[in-house]
């Protein structure tokens, strides 16, 4: 069984498509569970629901508070008056997921210190309290592909370290179809300012069709289990311009 906790440099960075490919490659026995999701009323489908299209019917899910502005879940939850979500909740849920699944999922919403209550405690918190409770648990980090990421990843990776978590690795949420410079220097730069590997990038448009097209996207995407080494340099030739990539 393994618990990855999906994060993000920041919000709209592709922390729901990332793990919606993750759970696509994940096998049959797979749960997400996105915590707090806010910005989406009650009854509509939210990041779990996109998850379930794109990766499969076969993914269960789970989500724990939901709020209707898009805000940070800390603060849409002040002005709705909606109780706040706290780590211990959250940490019940993904052992309880953890003992029916092989694999689970939890998708932050926005980047690592996003406040879900009025103690200031969010996923960090939510990771800590449930490898309290005896199931480990390694992060992922989803990243932005462009100039600014290198900062900002080398940022989120120093806070999680700071904090004793682990990261299995960082993946590029969206790659852009005509990757500028930075871009494709970020593909050999990342690890580095990381200090964890790259293990993935997700072109952009992978979300268009779910089904077998993204499970085929997510196979040529993302590092196989993701474990071991990611062919940026495959990559990039496949990506460079005027190339005719698959995935
Ligand atoms: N690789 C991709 N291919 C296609 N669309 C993408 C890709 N990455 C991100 N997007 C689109 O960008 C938007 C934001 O992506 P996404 O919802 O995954 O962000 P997020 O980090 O999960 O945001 P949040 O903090 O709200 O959970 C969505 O409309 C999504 O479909
Ligand atoms: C509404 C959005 N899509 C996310 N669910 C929430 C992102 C909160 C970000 C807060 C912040 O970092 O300023
Ligand atoms: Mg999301």
């Amino acid at each position: 069984m393994s618990v990855l906790f999906i994060t993000g440099t920041g919000t709209e960075v592709g922390k729901t498509v990332v793990t919606a490919a993750v759970a696509a490659l994940a096998g049959p026995s797979v749960a997400v569970l996105k915590p707090g999701q806010t910005g989406v009323a009650v009854g509509e489908p939210g990041d779990a629901a996109e998850v379930v299209r794109l990766a499969g019917p076969h993914v269960a899910t789970a989500e724990l508070a939901r709020y209707p502005e898009p805000l940070a879940p800390d603060t849409a939850a002040r002005r709705s008056g909606l109780p706040t979500l706290g780590p211990d909740a959250v940490a019940k849920a993904v052992a309880g997921l953890a003992a029916e699944h092989a694999t689970v999922l939890v998708e932050g919403a926005g980047g690592l210190l996003v406040r879900y209550d009025e103690q200031g405690r969010g996923l960090a918190e939510m990771a800590a309290a449930t490898l309290a409770l005896g199931v480990d648990v390694e992060f992922l980090v989803v990243v932005a592909a462009g100039l600014g990421t290198l900062n900002s990843t080398a940022l989120t990776l120093e806070a999680l370290r700071a904090r004793g978590l682990r990261t299995r690795g960082v993946v590029i949420g969206s790659w852009p179809e005509d990757a500028d410079l930075a871009a494709r220097c970020n593909l050999a730069d990342l690890p580095a300012a990381a200090e964890v590997p790259l293990l993935g990038a997700l072109p952009a448009g992978s979300a268009a069709e779910g089904g077998a097209p993204f499970h085929a996207v997510a196979r040529a995407s993302l590092a196989p289990a993701l474990g071991g080494a990611w062919d940026a340099a495959a990559f990039a030739a496949r990506h460079a311009p005027g190339a005719h990539p698959v995935g």
